[in-house]
C-alpha cells in the first residue's frame, strides 16, 4: 500500500526538528513516580541514570517515540527538590528535540528567549539541554535537547 506516494519510500527519514522527546514528571520518589506508567504497562528503559550536572536521578519509560521521564531530587538544591516543596509532585518540562543545540540557541536569544542556562548542559544519555524560562514558556518549562550524532 501507499508505495507511489513518495519516491523515496525506502529511504532513511531526515531527522526533524523539534519532535516532542520528552515529557517529564518530577517525584520525591523514582518508585512512587513509576507506579502508575508500570500499572500501564510500560516498562523502563536501561537503568535510572544519574544526572549529576542536574541533581536529578532519571528512569525513562519508552511511550510510542516519546520518553515520560521520572525526575527524583540527588541533592537539596536540586531543581526538583525546590520544585516538590513549592509545586509538589507531577508535570514538570517538556523538551523537544533540536539538530542543532547551539544554532537554536542563538536564533532564539536574537529574539530575546531567556535561556536559564548561558551554555548547553549534559543531560541524560549523553545529550546536550538547555531550558527556557517558564513564563516565556507561557506556564510551562520548555528543554531543548540534542541527541549524540
Ligand atoms: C536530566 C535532564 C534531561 O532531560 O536530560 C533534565 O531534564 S534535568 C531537569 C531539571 N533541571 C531544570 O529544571 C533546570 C532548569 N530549571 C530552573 O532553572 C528552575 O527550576 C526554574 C524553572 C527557573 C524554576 O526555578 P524557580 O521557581 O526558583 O524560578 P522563579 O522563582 O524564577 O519562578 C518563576 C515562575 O515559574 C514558575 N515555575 C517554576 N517551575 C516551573 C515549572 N517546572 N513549570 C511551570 N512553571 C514553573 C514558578 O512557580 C514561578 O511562577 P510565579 O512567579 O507565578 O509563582
Ligand atoms: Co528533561
Amino acid at each position: 500500500m501507499g508505495m507511489t506516494a513518495h519516491a523515496h519510500t525506502n529511504a532513511t527519514p531526515e531527522p526533524l526538528n523539534f519532535p516532542l522527546d520528552h515529557v517529564a514528571i518530577a517525584t520525591p520518589d523514582l518508585d512512587t513516580g513509576s507506579a502508575p506508567y508500570r500499572a500501564i504497562g510500560l516498562t523502563p528503559e536501561g537503568p535510572d541514570e544519574d544526572v549529576d550536572t542536574q541533581g536529578v536521578r532519571v528512569r525513562a519509560f519508552m511511550a510510542g517515540g516519546t520518553l515520560i521521564e521520572l525526575l527524583a531530587p540527588t541533592r537539596d538544591d536540586s531543581p526538583i527538590a525546590a520544585h516538590l516543596a513549592r509545586r509538589g509532585p507531577g508535570l514538570h518540562h517538556i523538551a523537544l528535540r533540536v539538530l542543532d543545540l547551539d544554532a537554536e540557541m542563538a536564533r532564539l536569544r536574537a529574539q530575546g528567549a531567556p535561556f536559564l542556562n548561558d551554555e548547553p548542559r549534559p543531560g541524560r544519555a549523553g545529550t546536550r539541554v538547555a531550558f527556557l524560562h517558564p513564563k516565556w514558556g507561557a506556564g510551562t518549562l520548555i528543554e531543548l535537547v540534542e541527541h549524540p550524532a
